[in-house]
């Protein structure tokens, strides 16, 4: 059965629906105020929307429109919230505040606390219980905020940015964490970070301007992004276009030839790897390659190169061309790739 979501909030400007298989992660991005903690906030029950309805495994979190308003008590809803901090009782050891939603829905002390022992050992915090939260590290806290969520024997978890407060050196560790305990568990995780929708999400879902902008597989929205943010998040160029009487004309100006036929009644995409993107002083375009001049945008370090802007496009090109070439932003400079390096595909 799993998650149905279909919820408008008005005031956010907020309109978004989605289903969700059970047992599956969906990671939920987008840009500042795009509506990823509205969407949590909903299914948490601590906003109720303007209308819309929600059912976890058949049972409805918020049925809401004219002549009818069911809002689930957030408690009732069978959901659980893991957020960017902790969020543990202070006056409470770590066990404690594990065996806490046990106990809340009636479950006996020992039978409550056995559970919450199980959990701790689970994410690694055996060790930890008898601490309280003062007494623990940012990642410990977090271990035992994980264990909390899952005691609690959720039907979905809510995830809001779990690894984003987390010490850079600790955060893989939870993350990998998540992805051991998130297996198979029908999970939402609002992030910023496109390895956490790698690593943890078998589904994503782009949100911009409280819509849903792109949505799919993981997989399927890395490899055939339809956003620029999509593509960002992929790693890859894109270029939006139409097809031409000889392939591919892009915004920019670039044509692209191609063998095959495009469809010309609907947009186009051409994706193109940064690392498959050459810089070059001559405007001349050797044959089976596409080129075009613009000045360079900006120059960014990115590990061992050095990512080229131009015309809307990313080139990593190695620092000993930089130089070589006197690459520095405002310069004229020819950006281009191979036709085979570049996927078109209709939007
Ligand atoms: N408490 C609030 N009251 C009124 N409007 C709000 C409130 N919280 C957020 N909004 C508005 O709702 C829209 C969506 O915001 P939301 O916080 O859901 O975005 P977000 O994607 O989580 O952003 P961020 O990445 O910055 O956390 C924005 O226009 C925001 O200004």
């Amino acid at each position: 059965m799993g998650l149905t979501f279909a919820a408008t909030l008005t005031e956010r400007g907020f309109d978004v629906s989605f289903e969700l298989a059970p047992g599956e992660t969906l990671a939920v991005l987008g840009p500042n105020g795009a509506g990823k903690s509205t969407l949590l906030t909903l299914l948490a029950g601590l906003l109720a929307p303007t209308s819309g309805r929600a059912a976890l495994d058949g049972s409805v979190l918020f049925d809401v429109g004219p002549g009818r308003r069911v809002l689930t008590e957030p408690r009732q809803r069978g959901v659980a919230l893991l957020a960017q901090e902790a969020l543990l009782f202070p006056h409470l050891t770590a066990l404690e505040n594990v065996a806490f939603g046990p106990r809340s829905r009636g479950e006996h002390r020992a039978a409550a606390r056995a559970r919450a022992l199980q959990w701790l050992d689970r994410v690694g915090a055996g060790d930890l219980a008898r601490r309280r939260p003062a007494e623990l590290s940012g990642g410990q806290a977090q271990r035992v905020a994980i264990a909390r969520a899952l005691a609690a024997d959720p039907a979905l978890l809510l995830l809001d940015e779990p690894l984003a407060a987390l010490d850079v050196a600790v955060a893989p560790a939870v993350r990998t964490l998540l992805r051991d305990v998130l297996a198979g568990r029908s999970a939402v995780i609002v992030t910023h970070d496109p390895l956490d929708a790698f690593l943890l999400a078998d589904r994503v879902l782009i949100l911009d301007g409280g819509r849903i902008v792109e949505s799919g597989a993981t997989a399927e929205v890395l490899t055939r992004p339809v956003t620029a943010f999509g593509a960002r998040l992929a790693g890859l160029n894109l270029v939006l276009g139409r097809a031409s009487s000889t392939g591919f004309t892009a915004d920019n100006g670039l044509d692209v030839p191609s063998a095959d036929p495009l469809p010309t009644d609907r947009r186009l995409a051409l994706i193109v790897r940064p690392g498959s993107v050459t810089v070059s002083r001559d405007p001349a375009a050797p044959p089976g390659t596409v080129r075009i001049g613009a000045e360079v945008d900006d120059v960014e370090h990115r590990g061992d190169l050095v990512r080229v802007h131009v015309a809307g496009l990313a080139a990593d090109v190695p620092p000993a061309d930089v130089v070589a070439l006197g690459i520095t932003p405002g310069l004229r400079l020819f950006v281009g790739f191979r036709h085979e390096d570049a996927s078109i595909y209709p939007l």
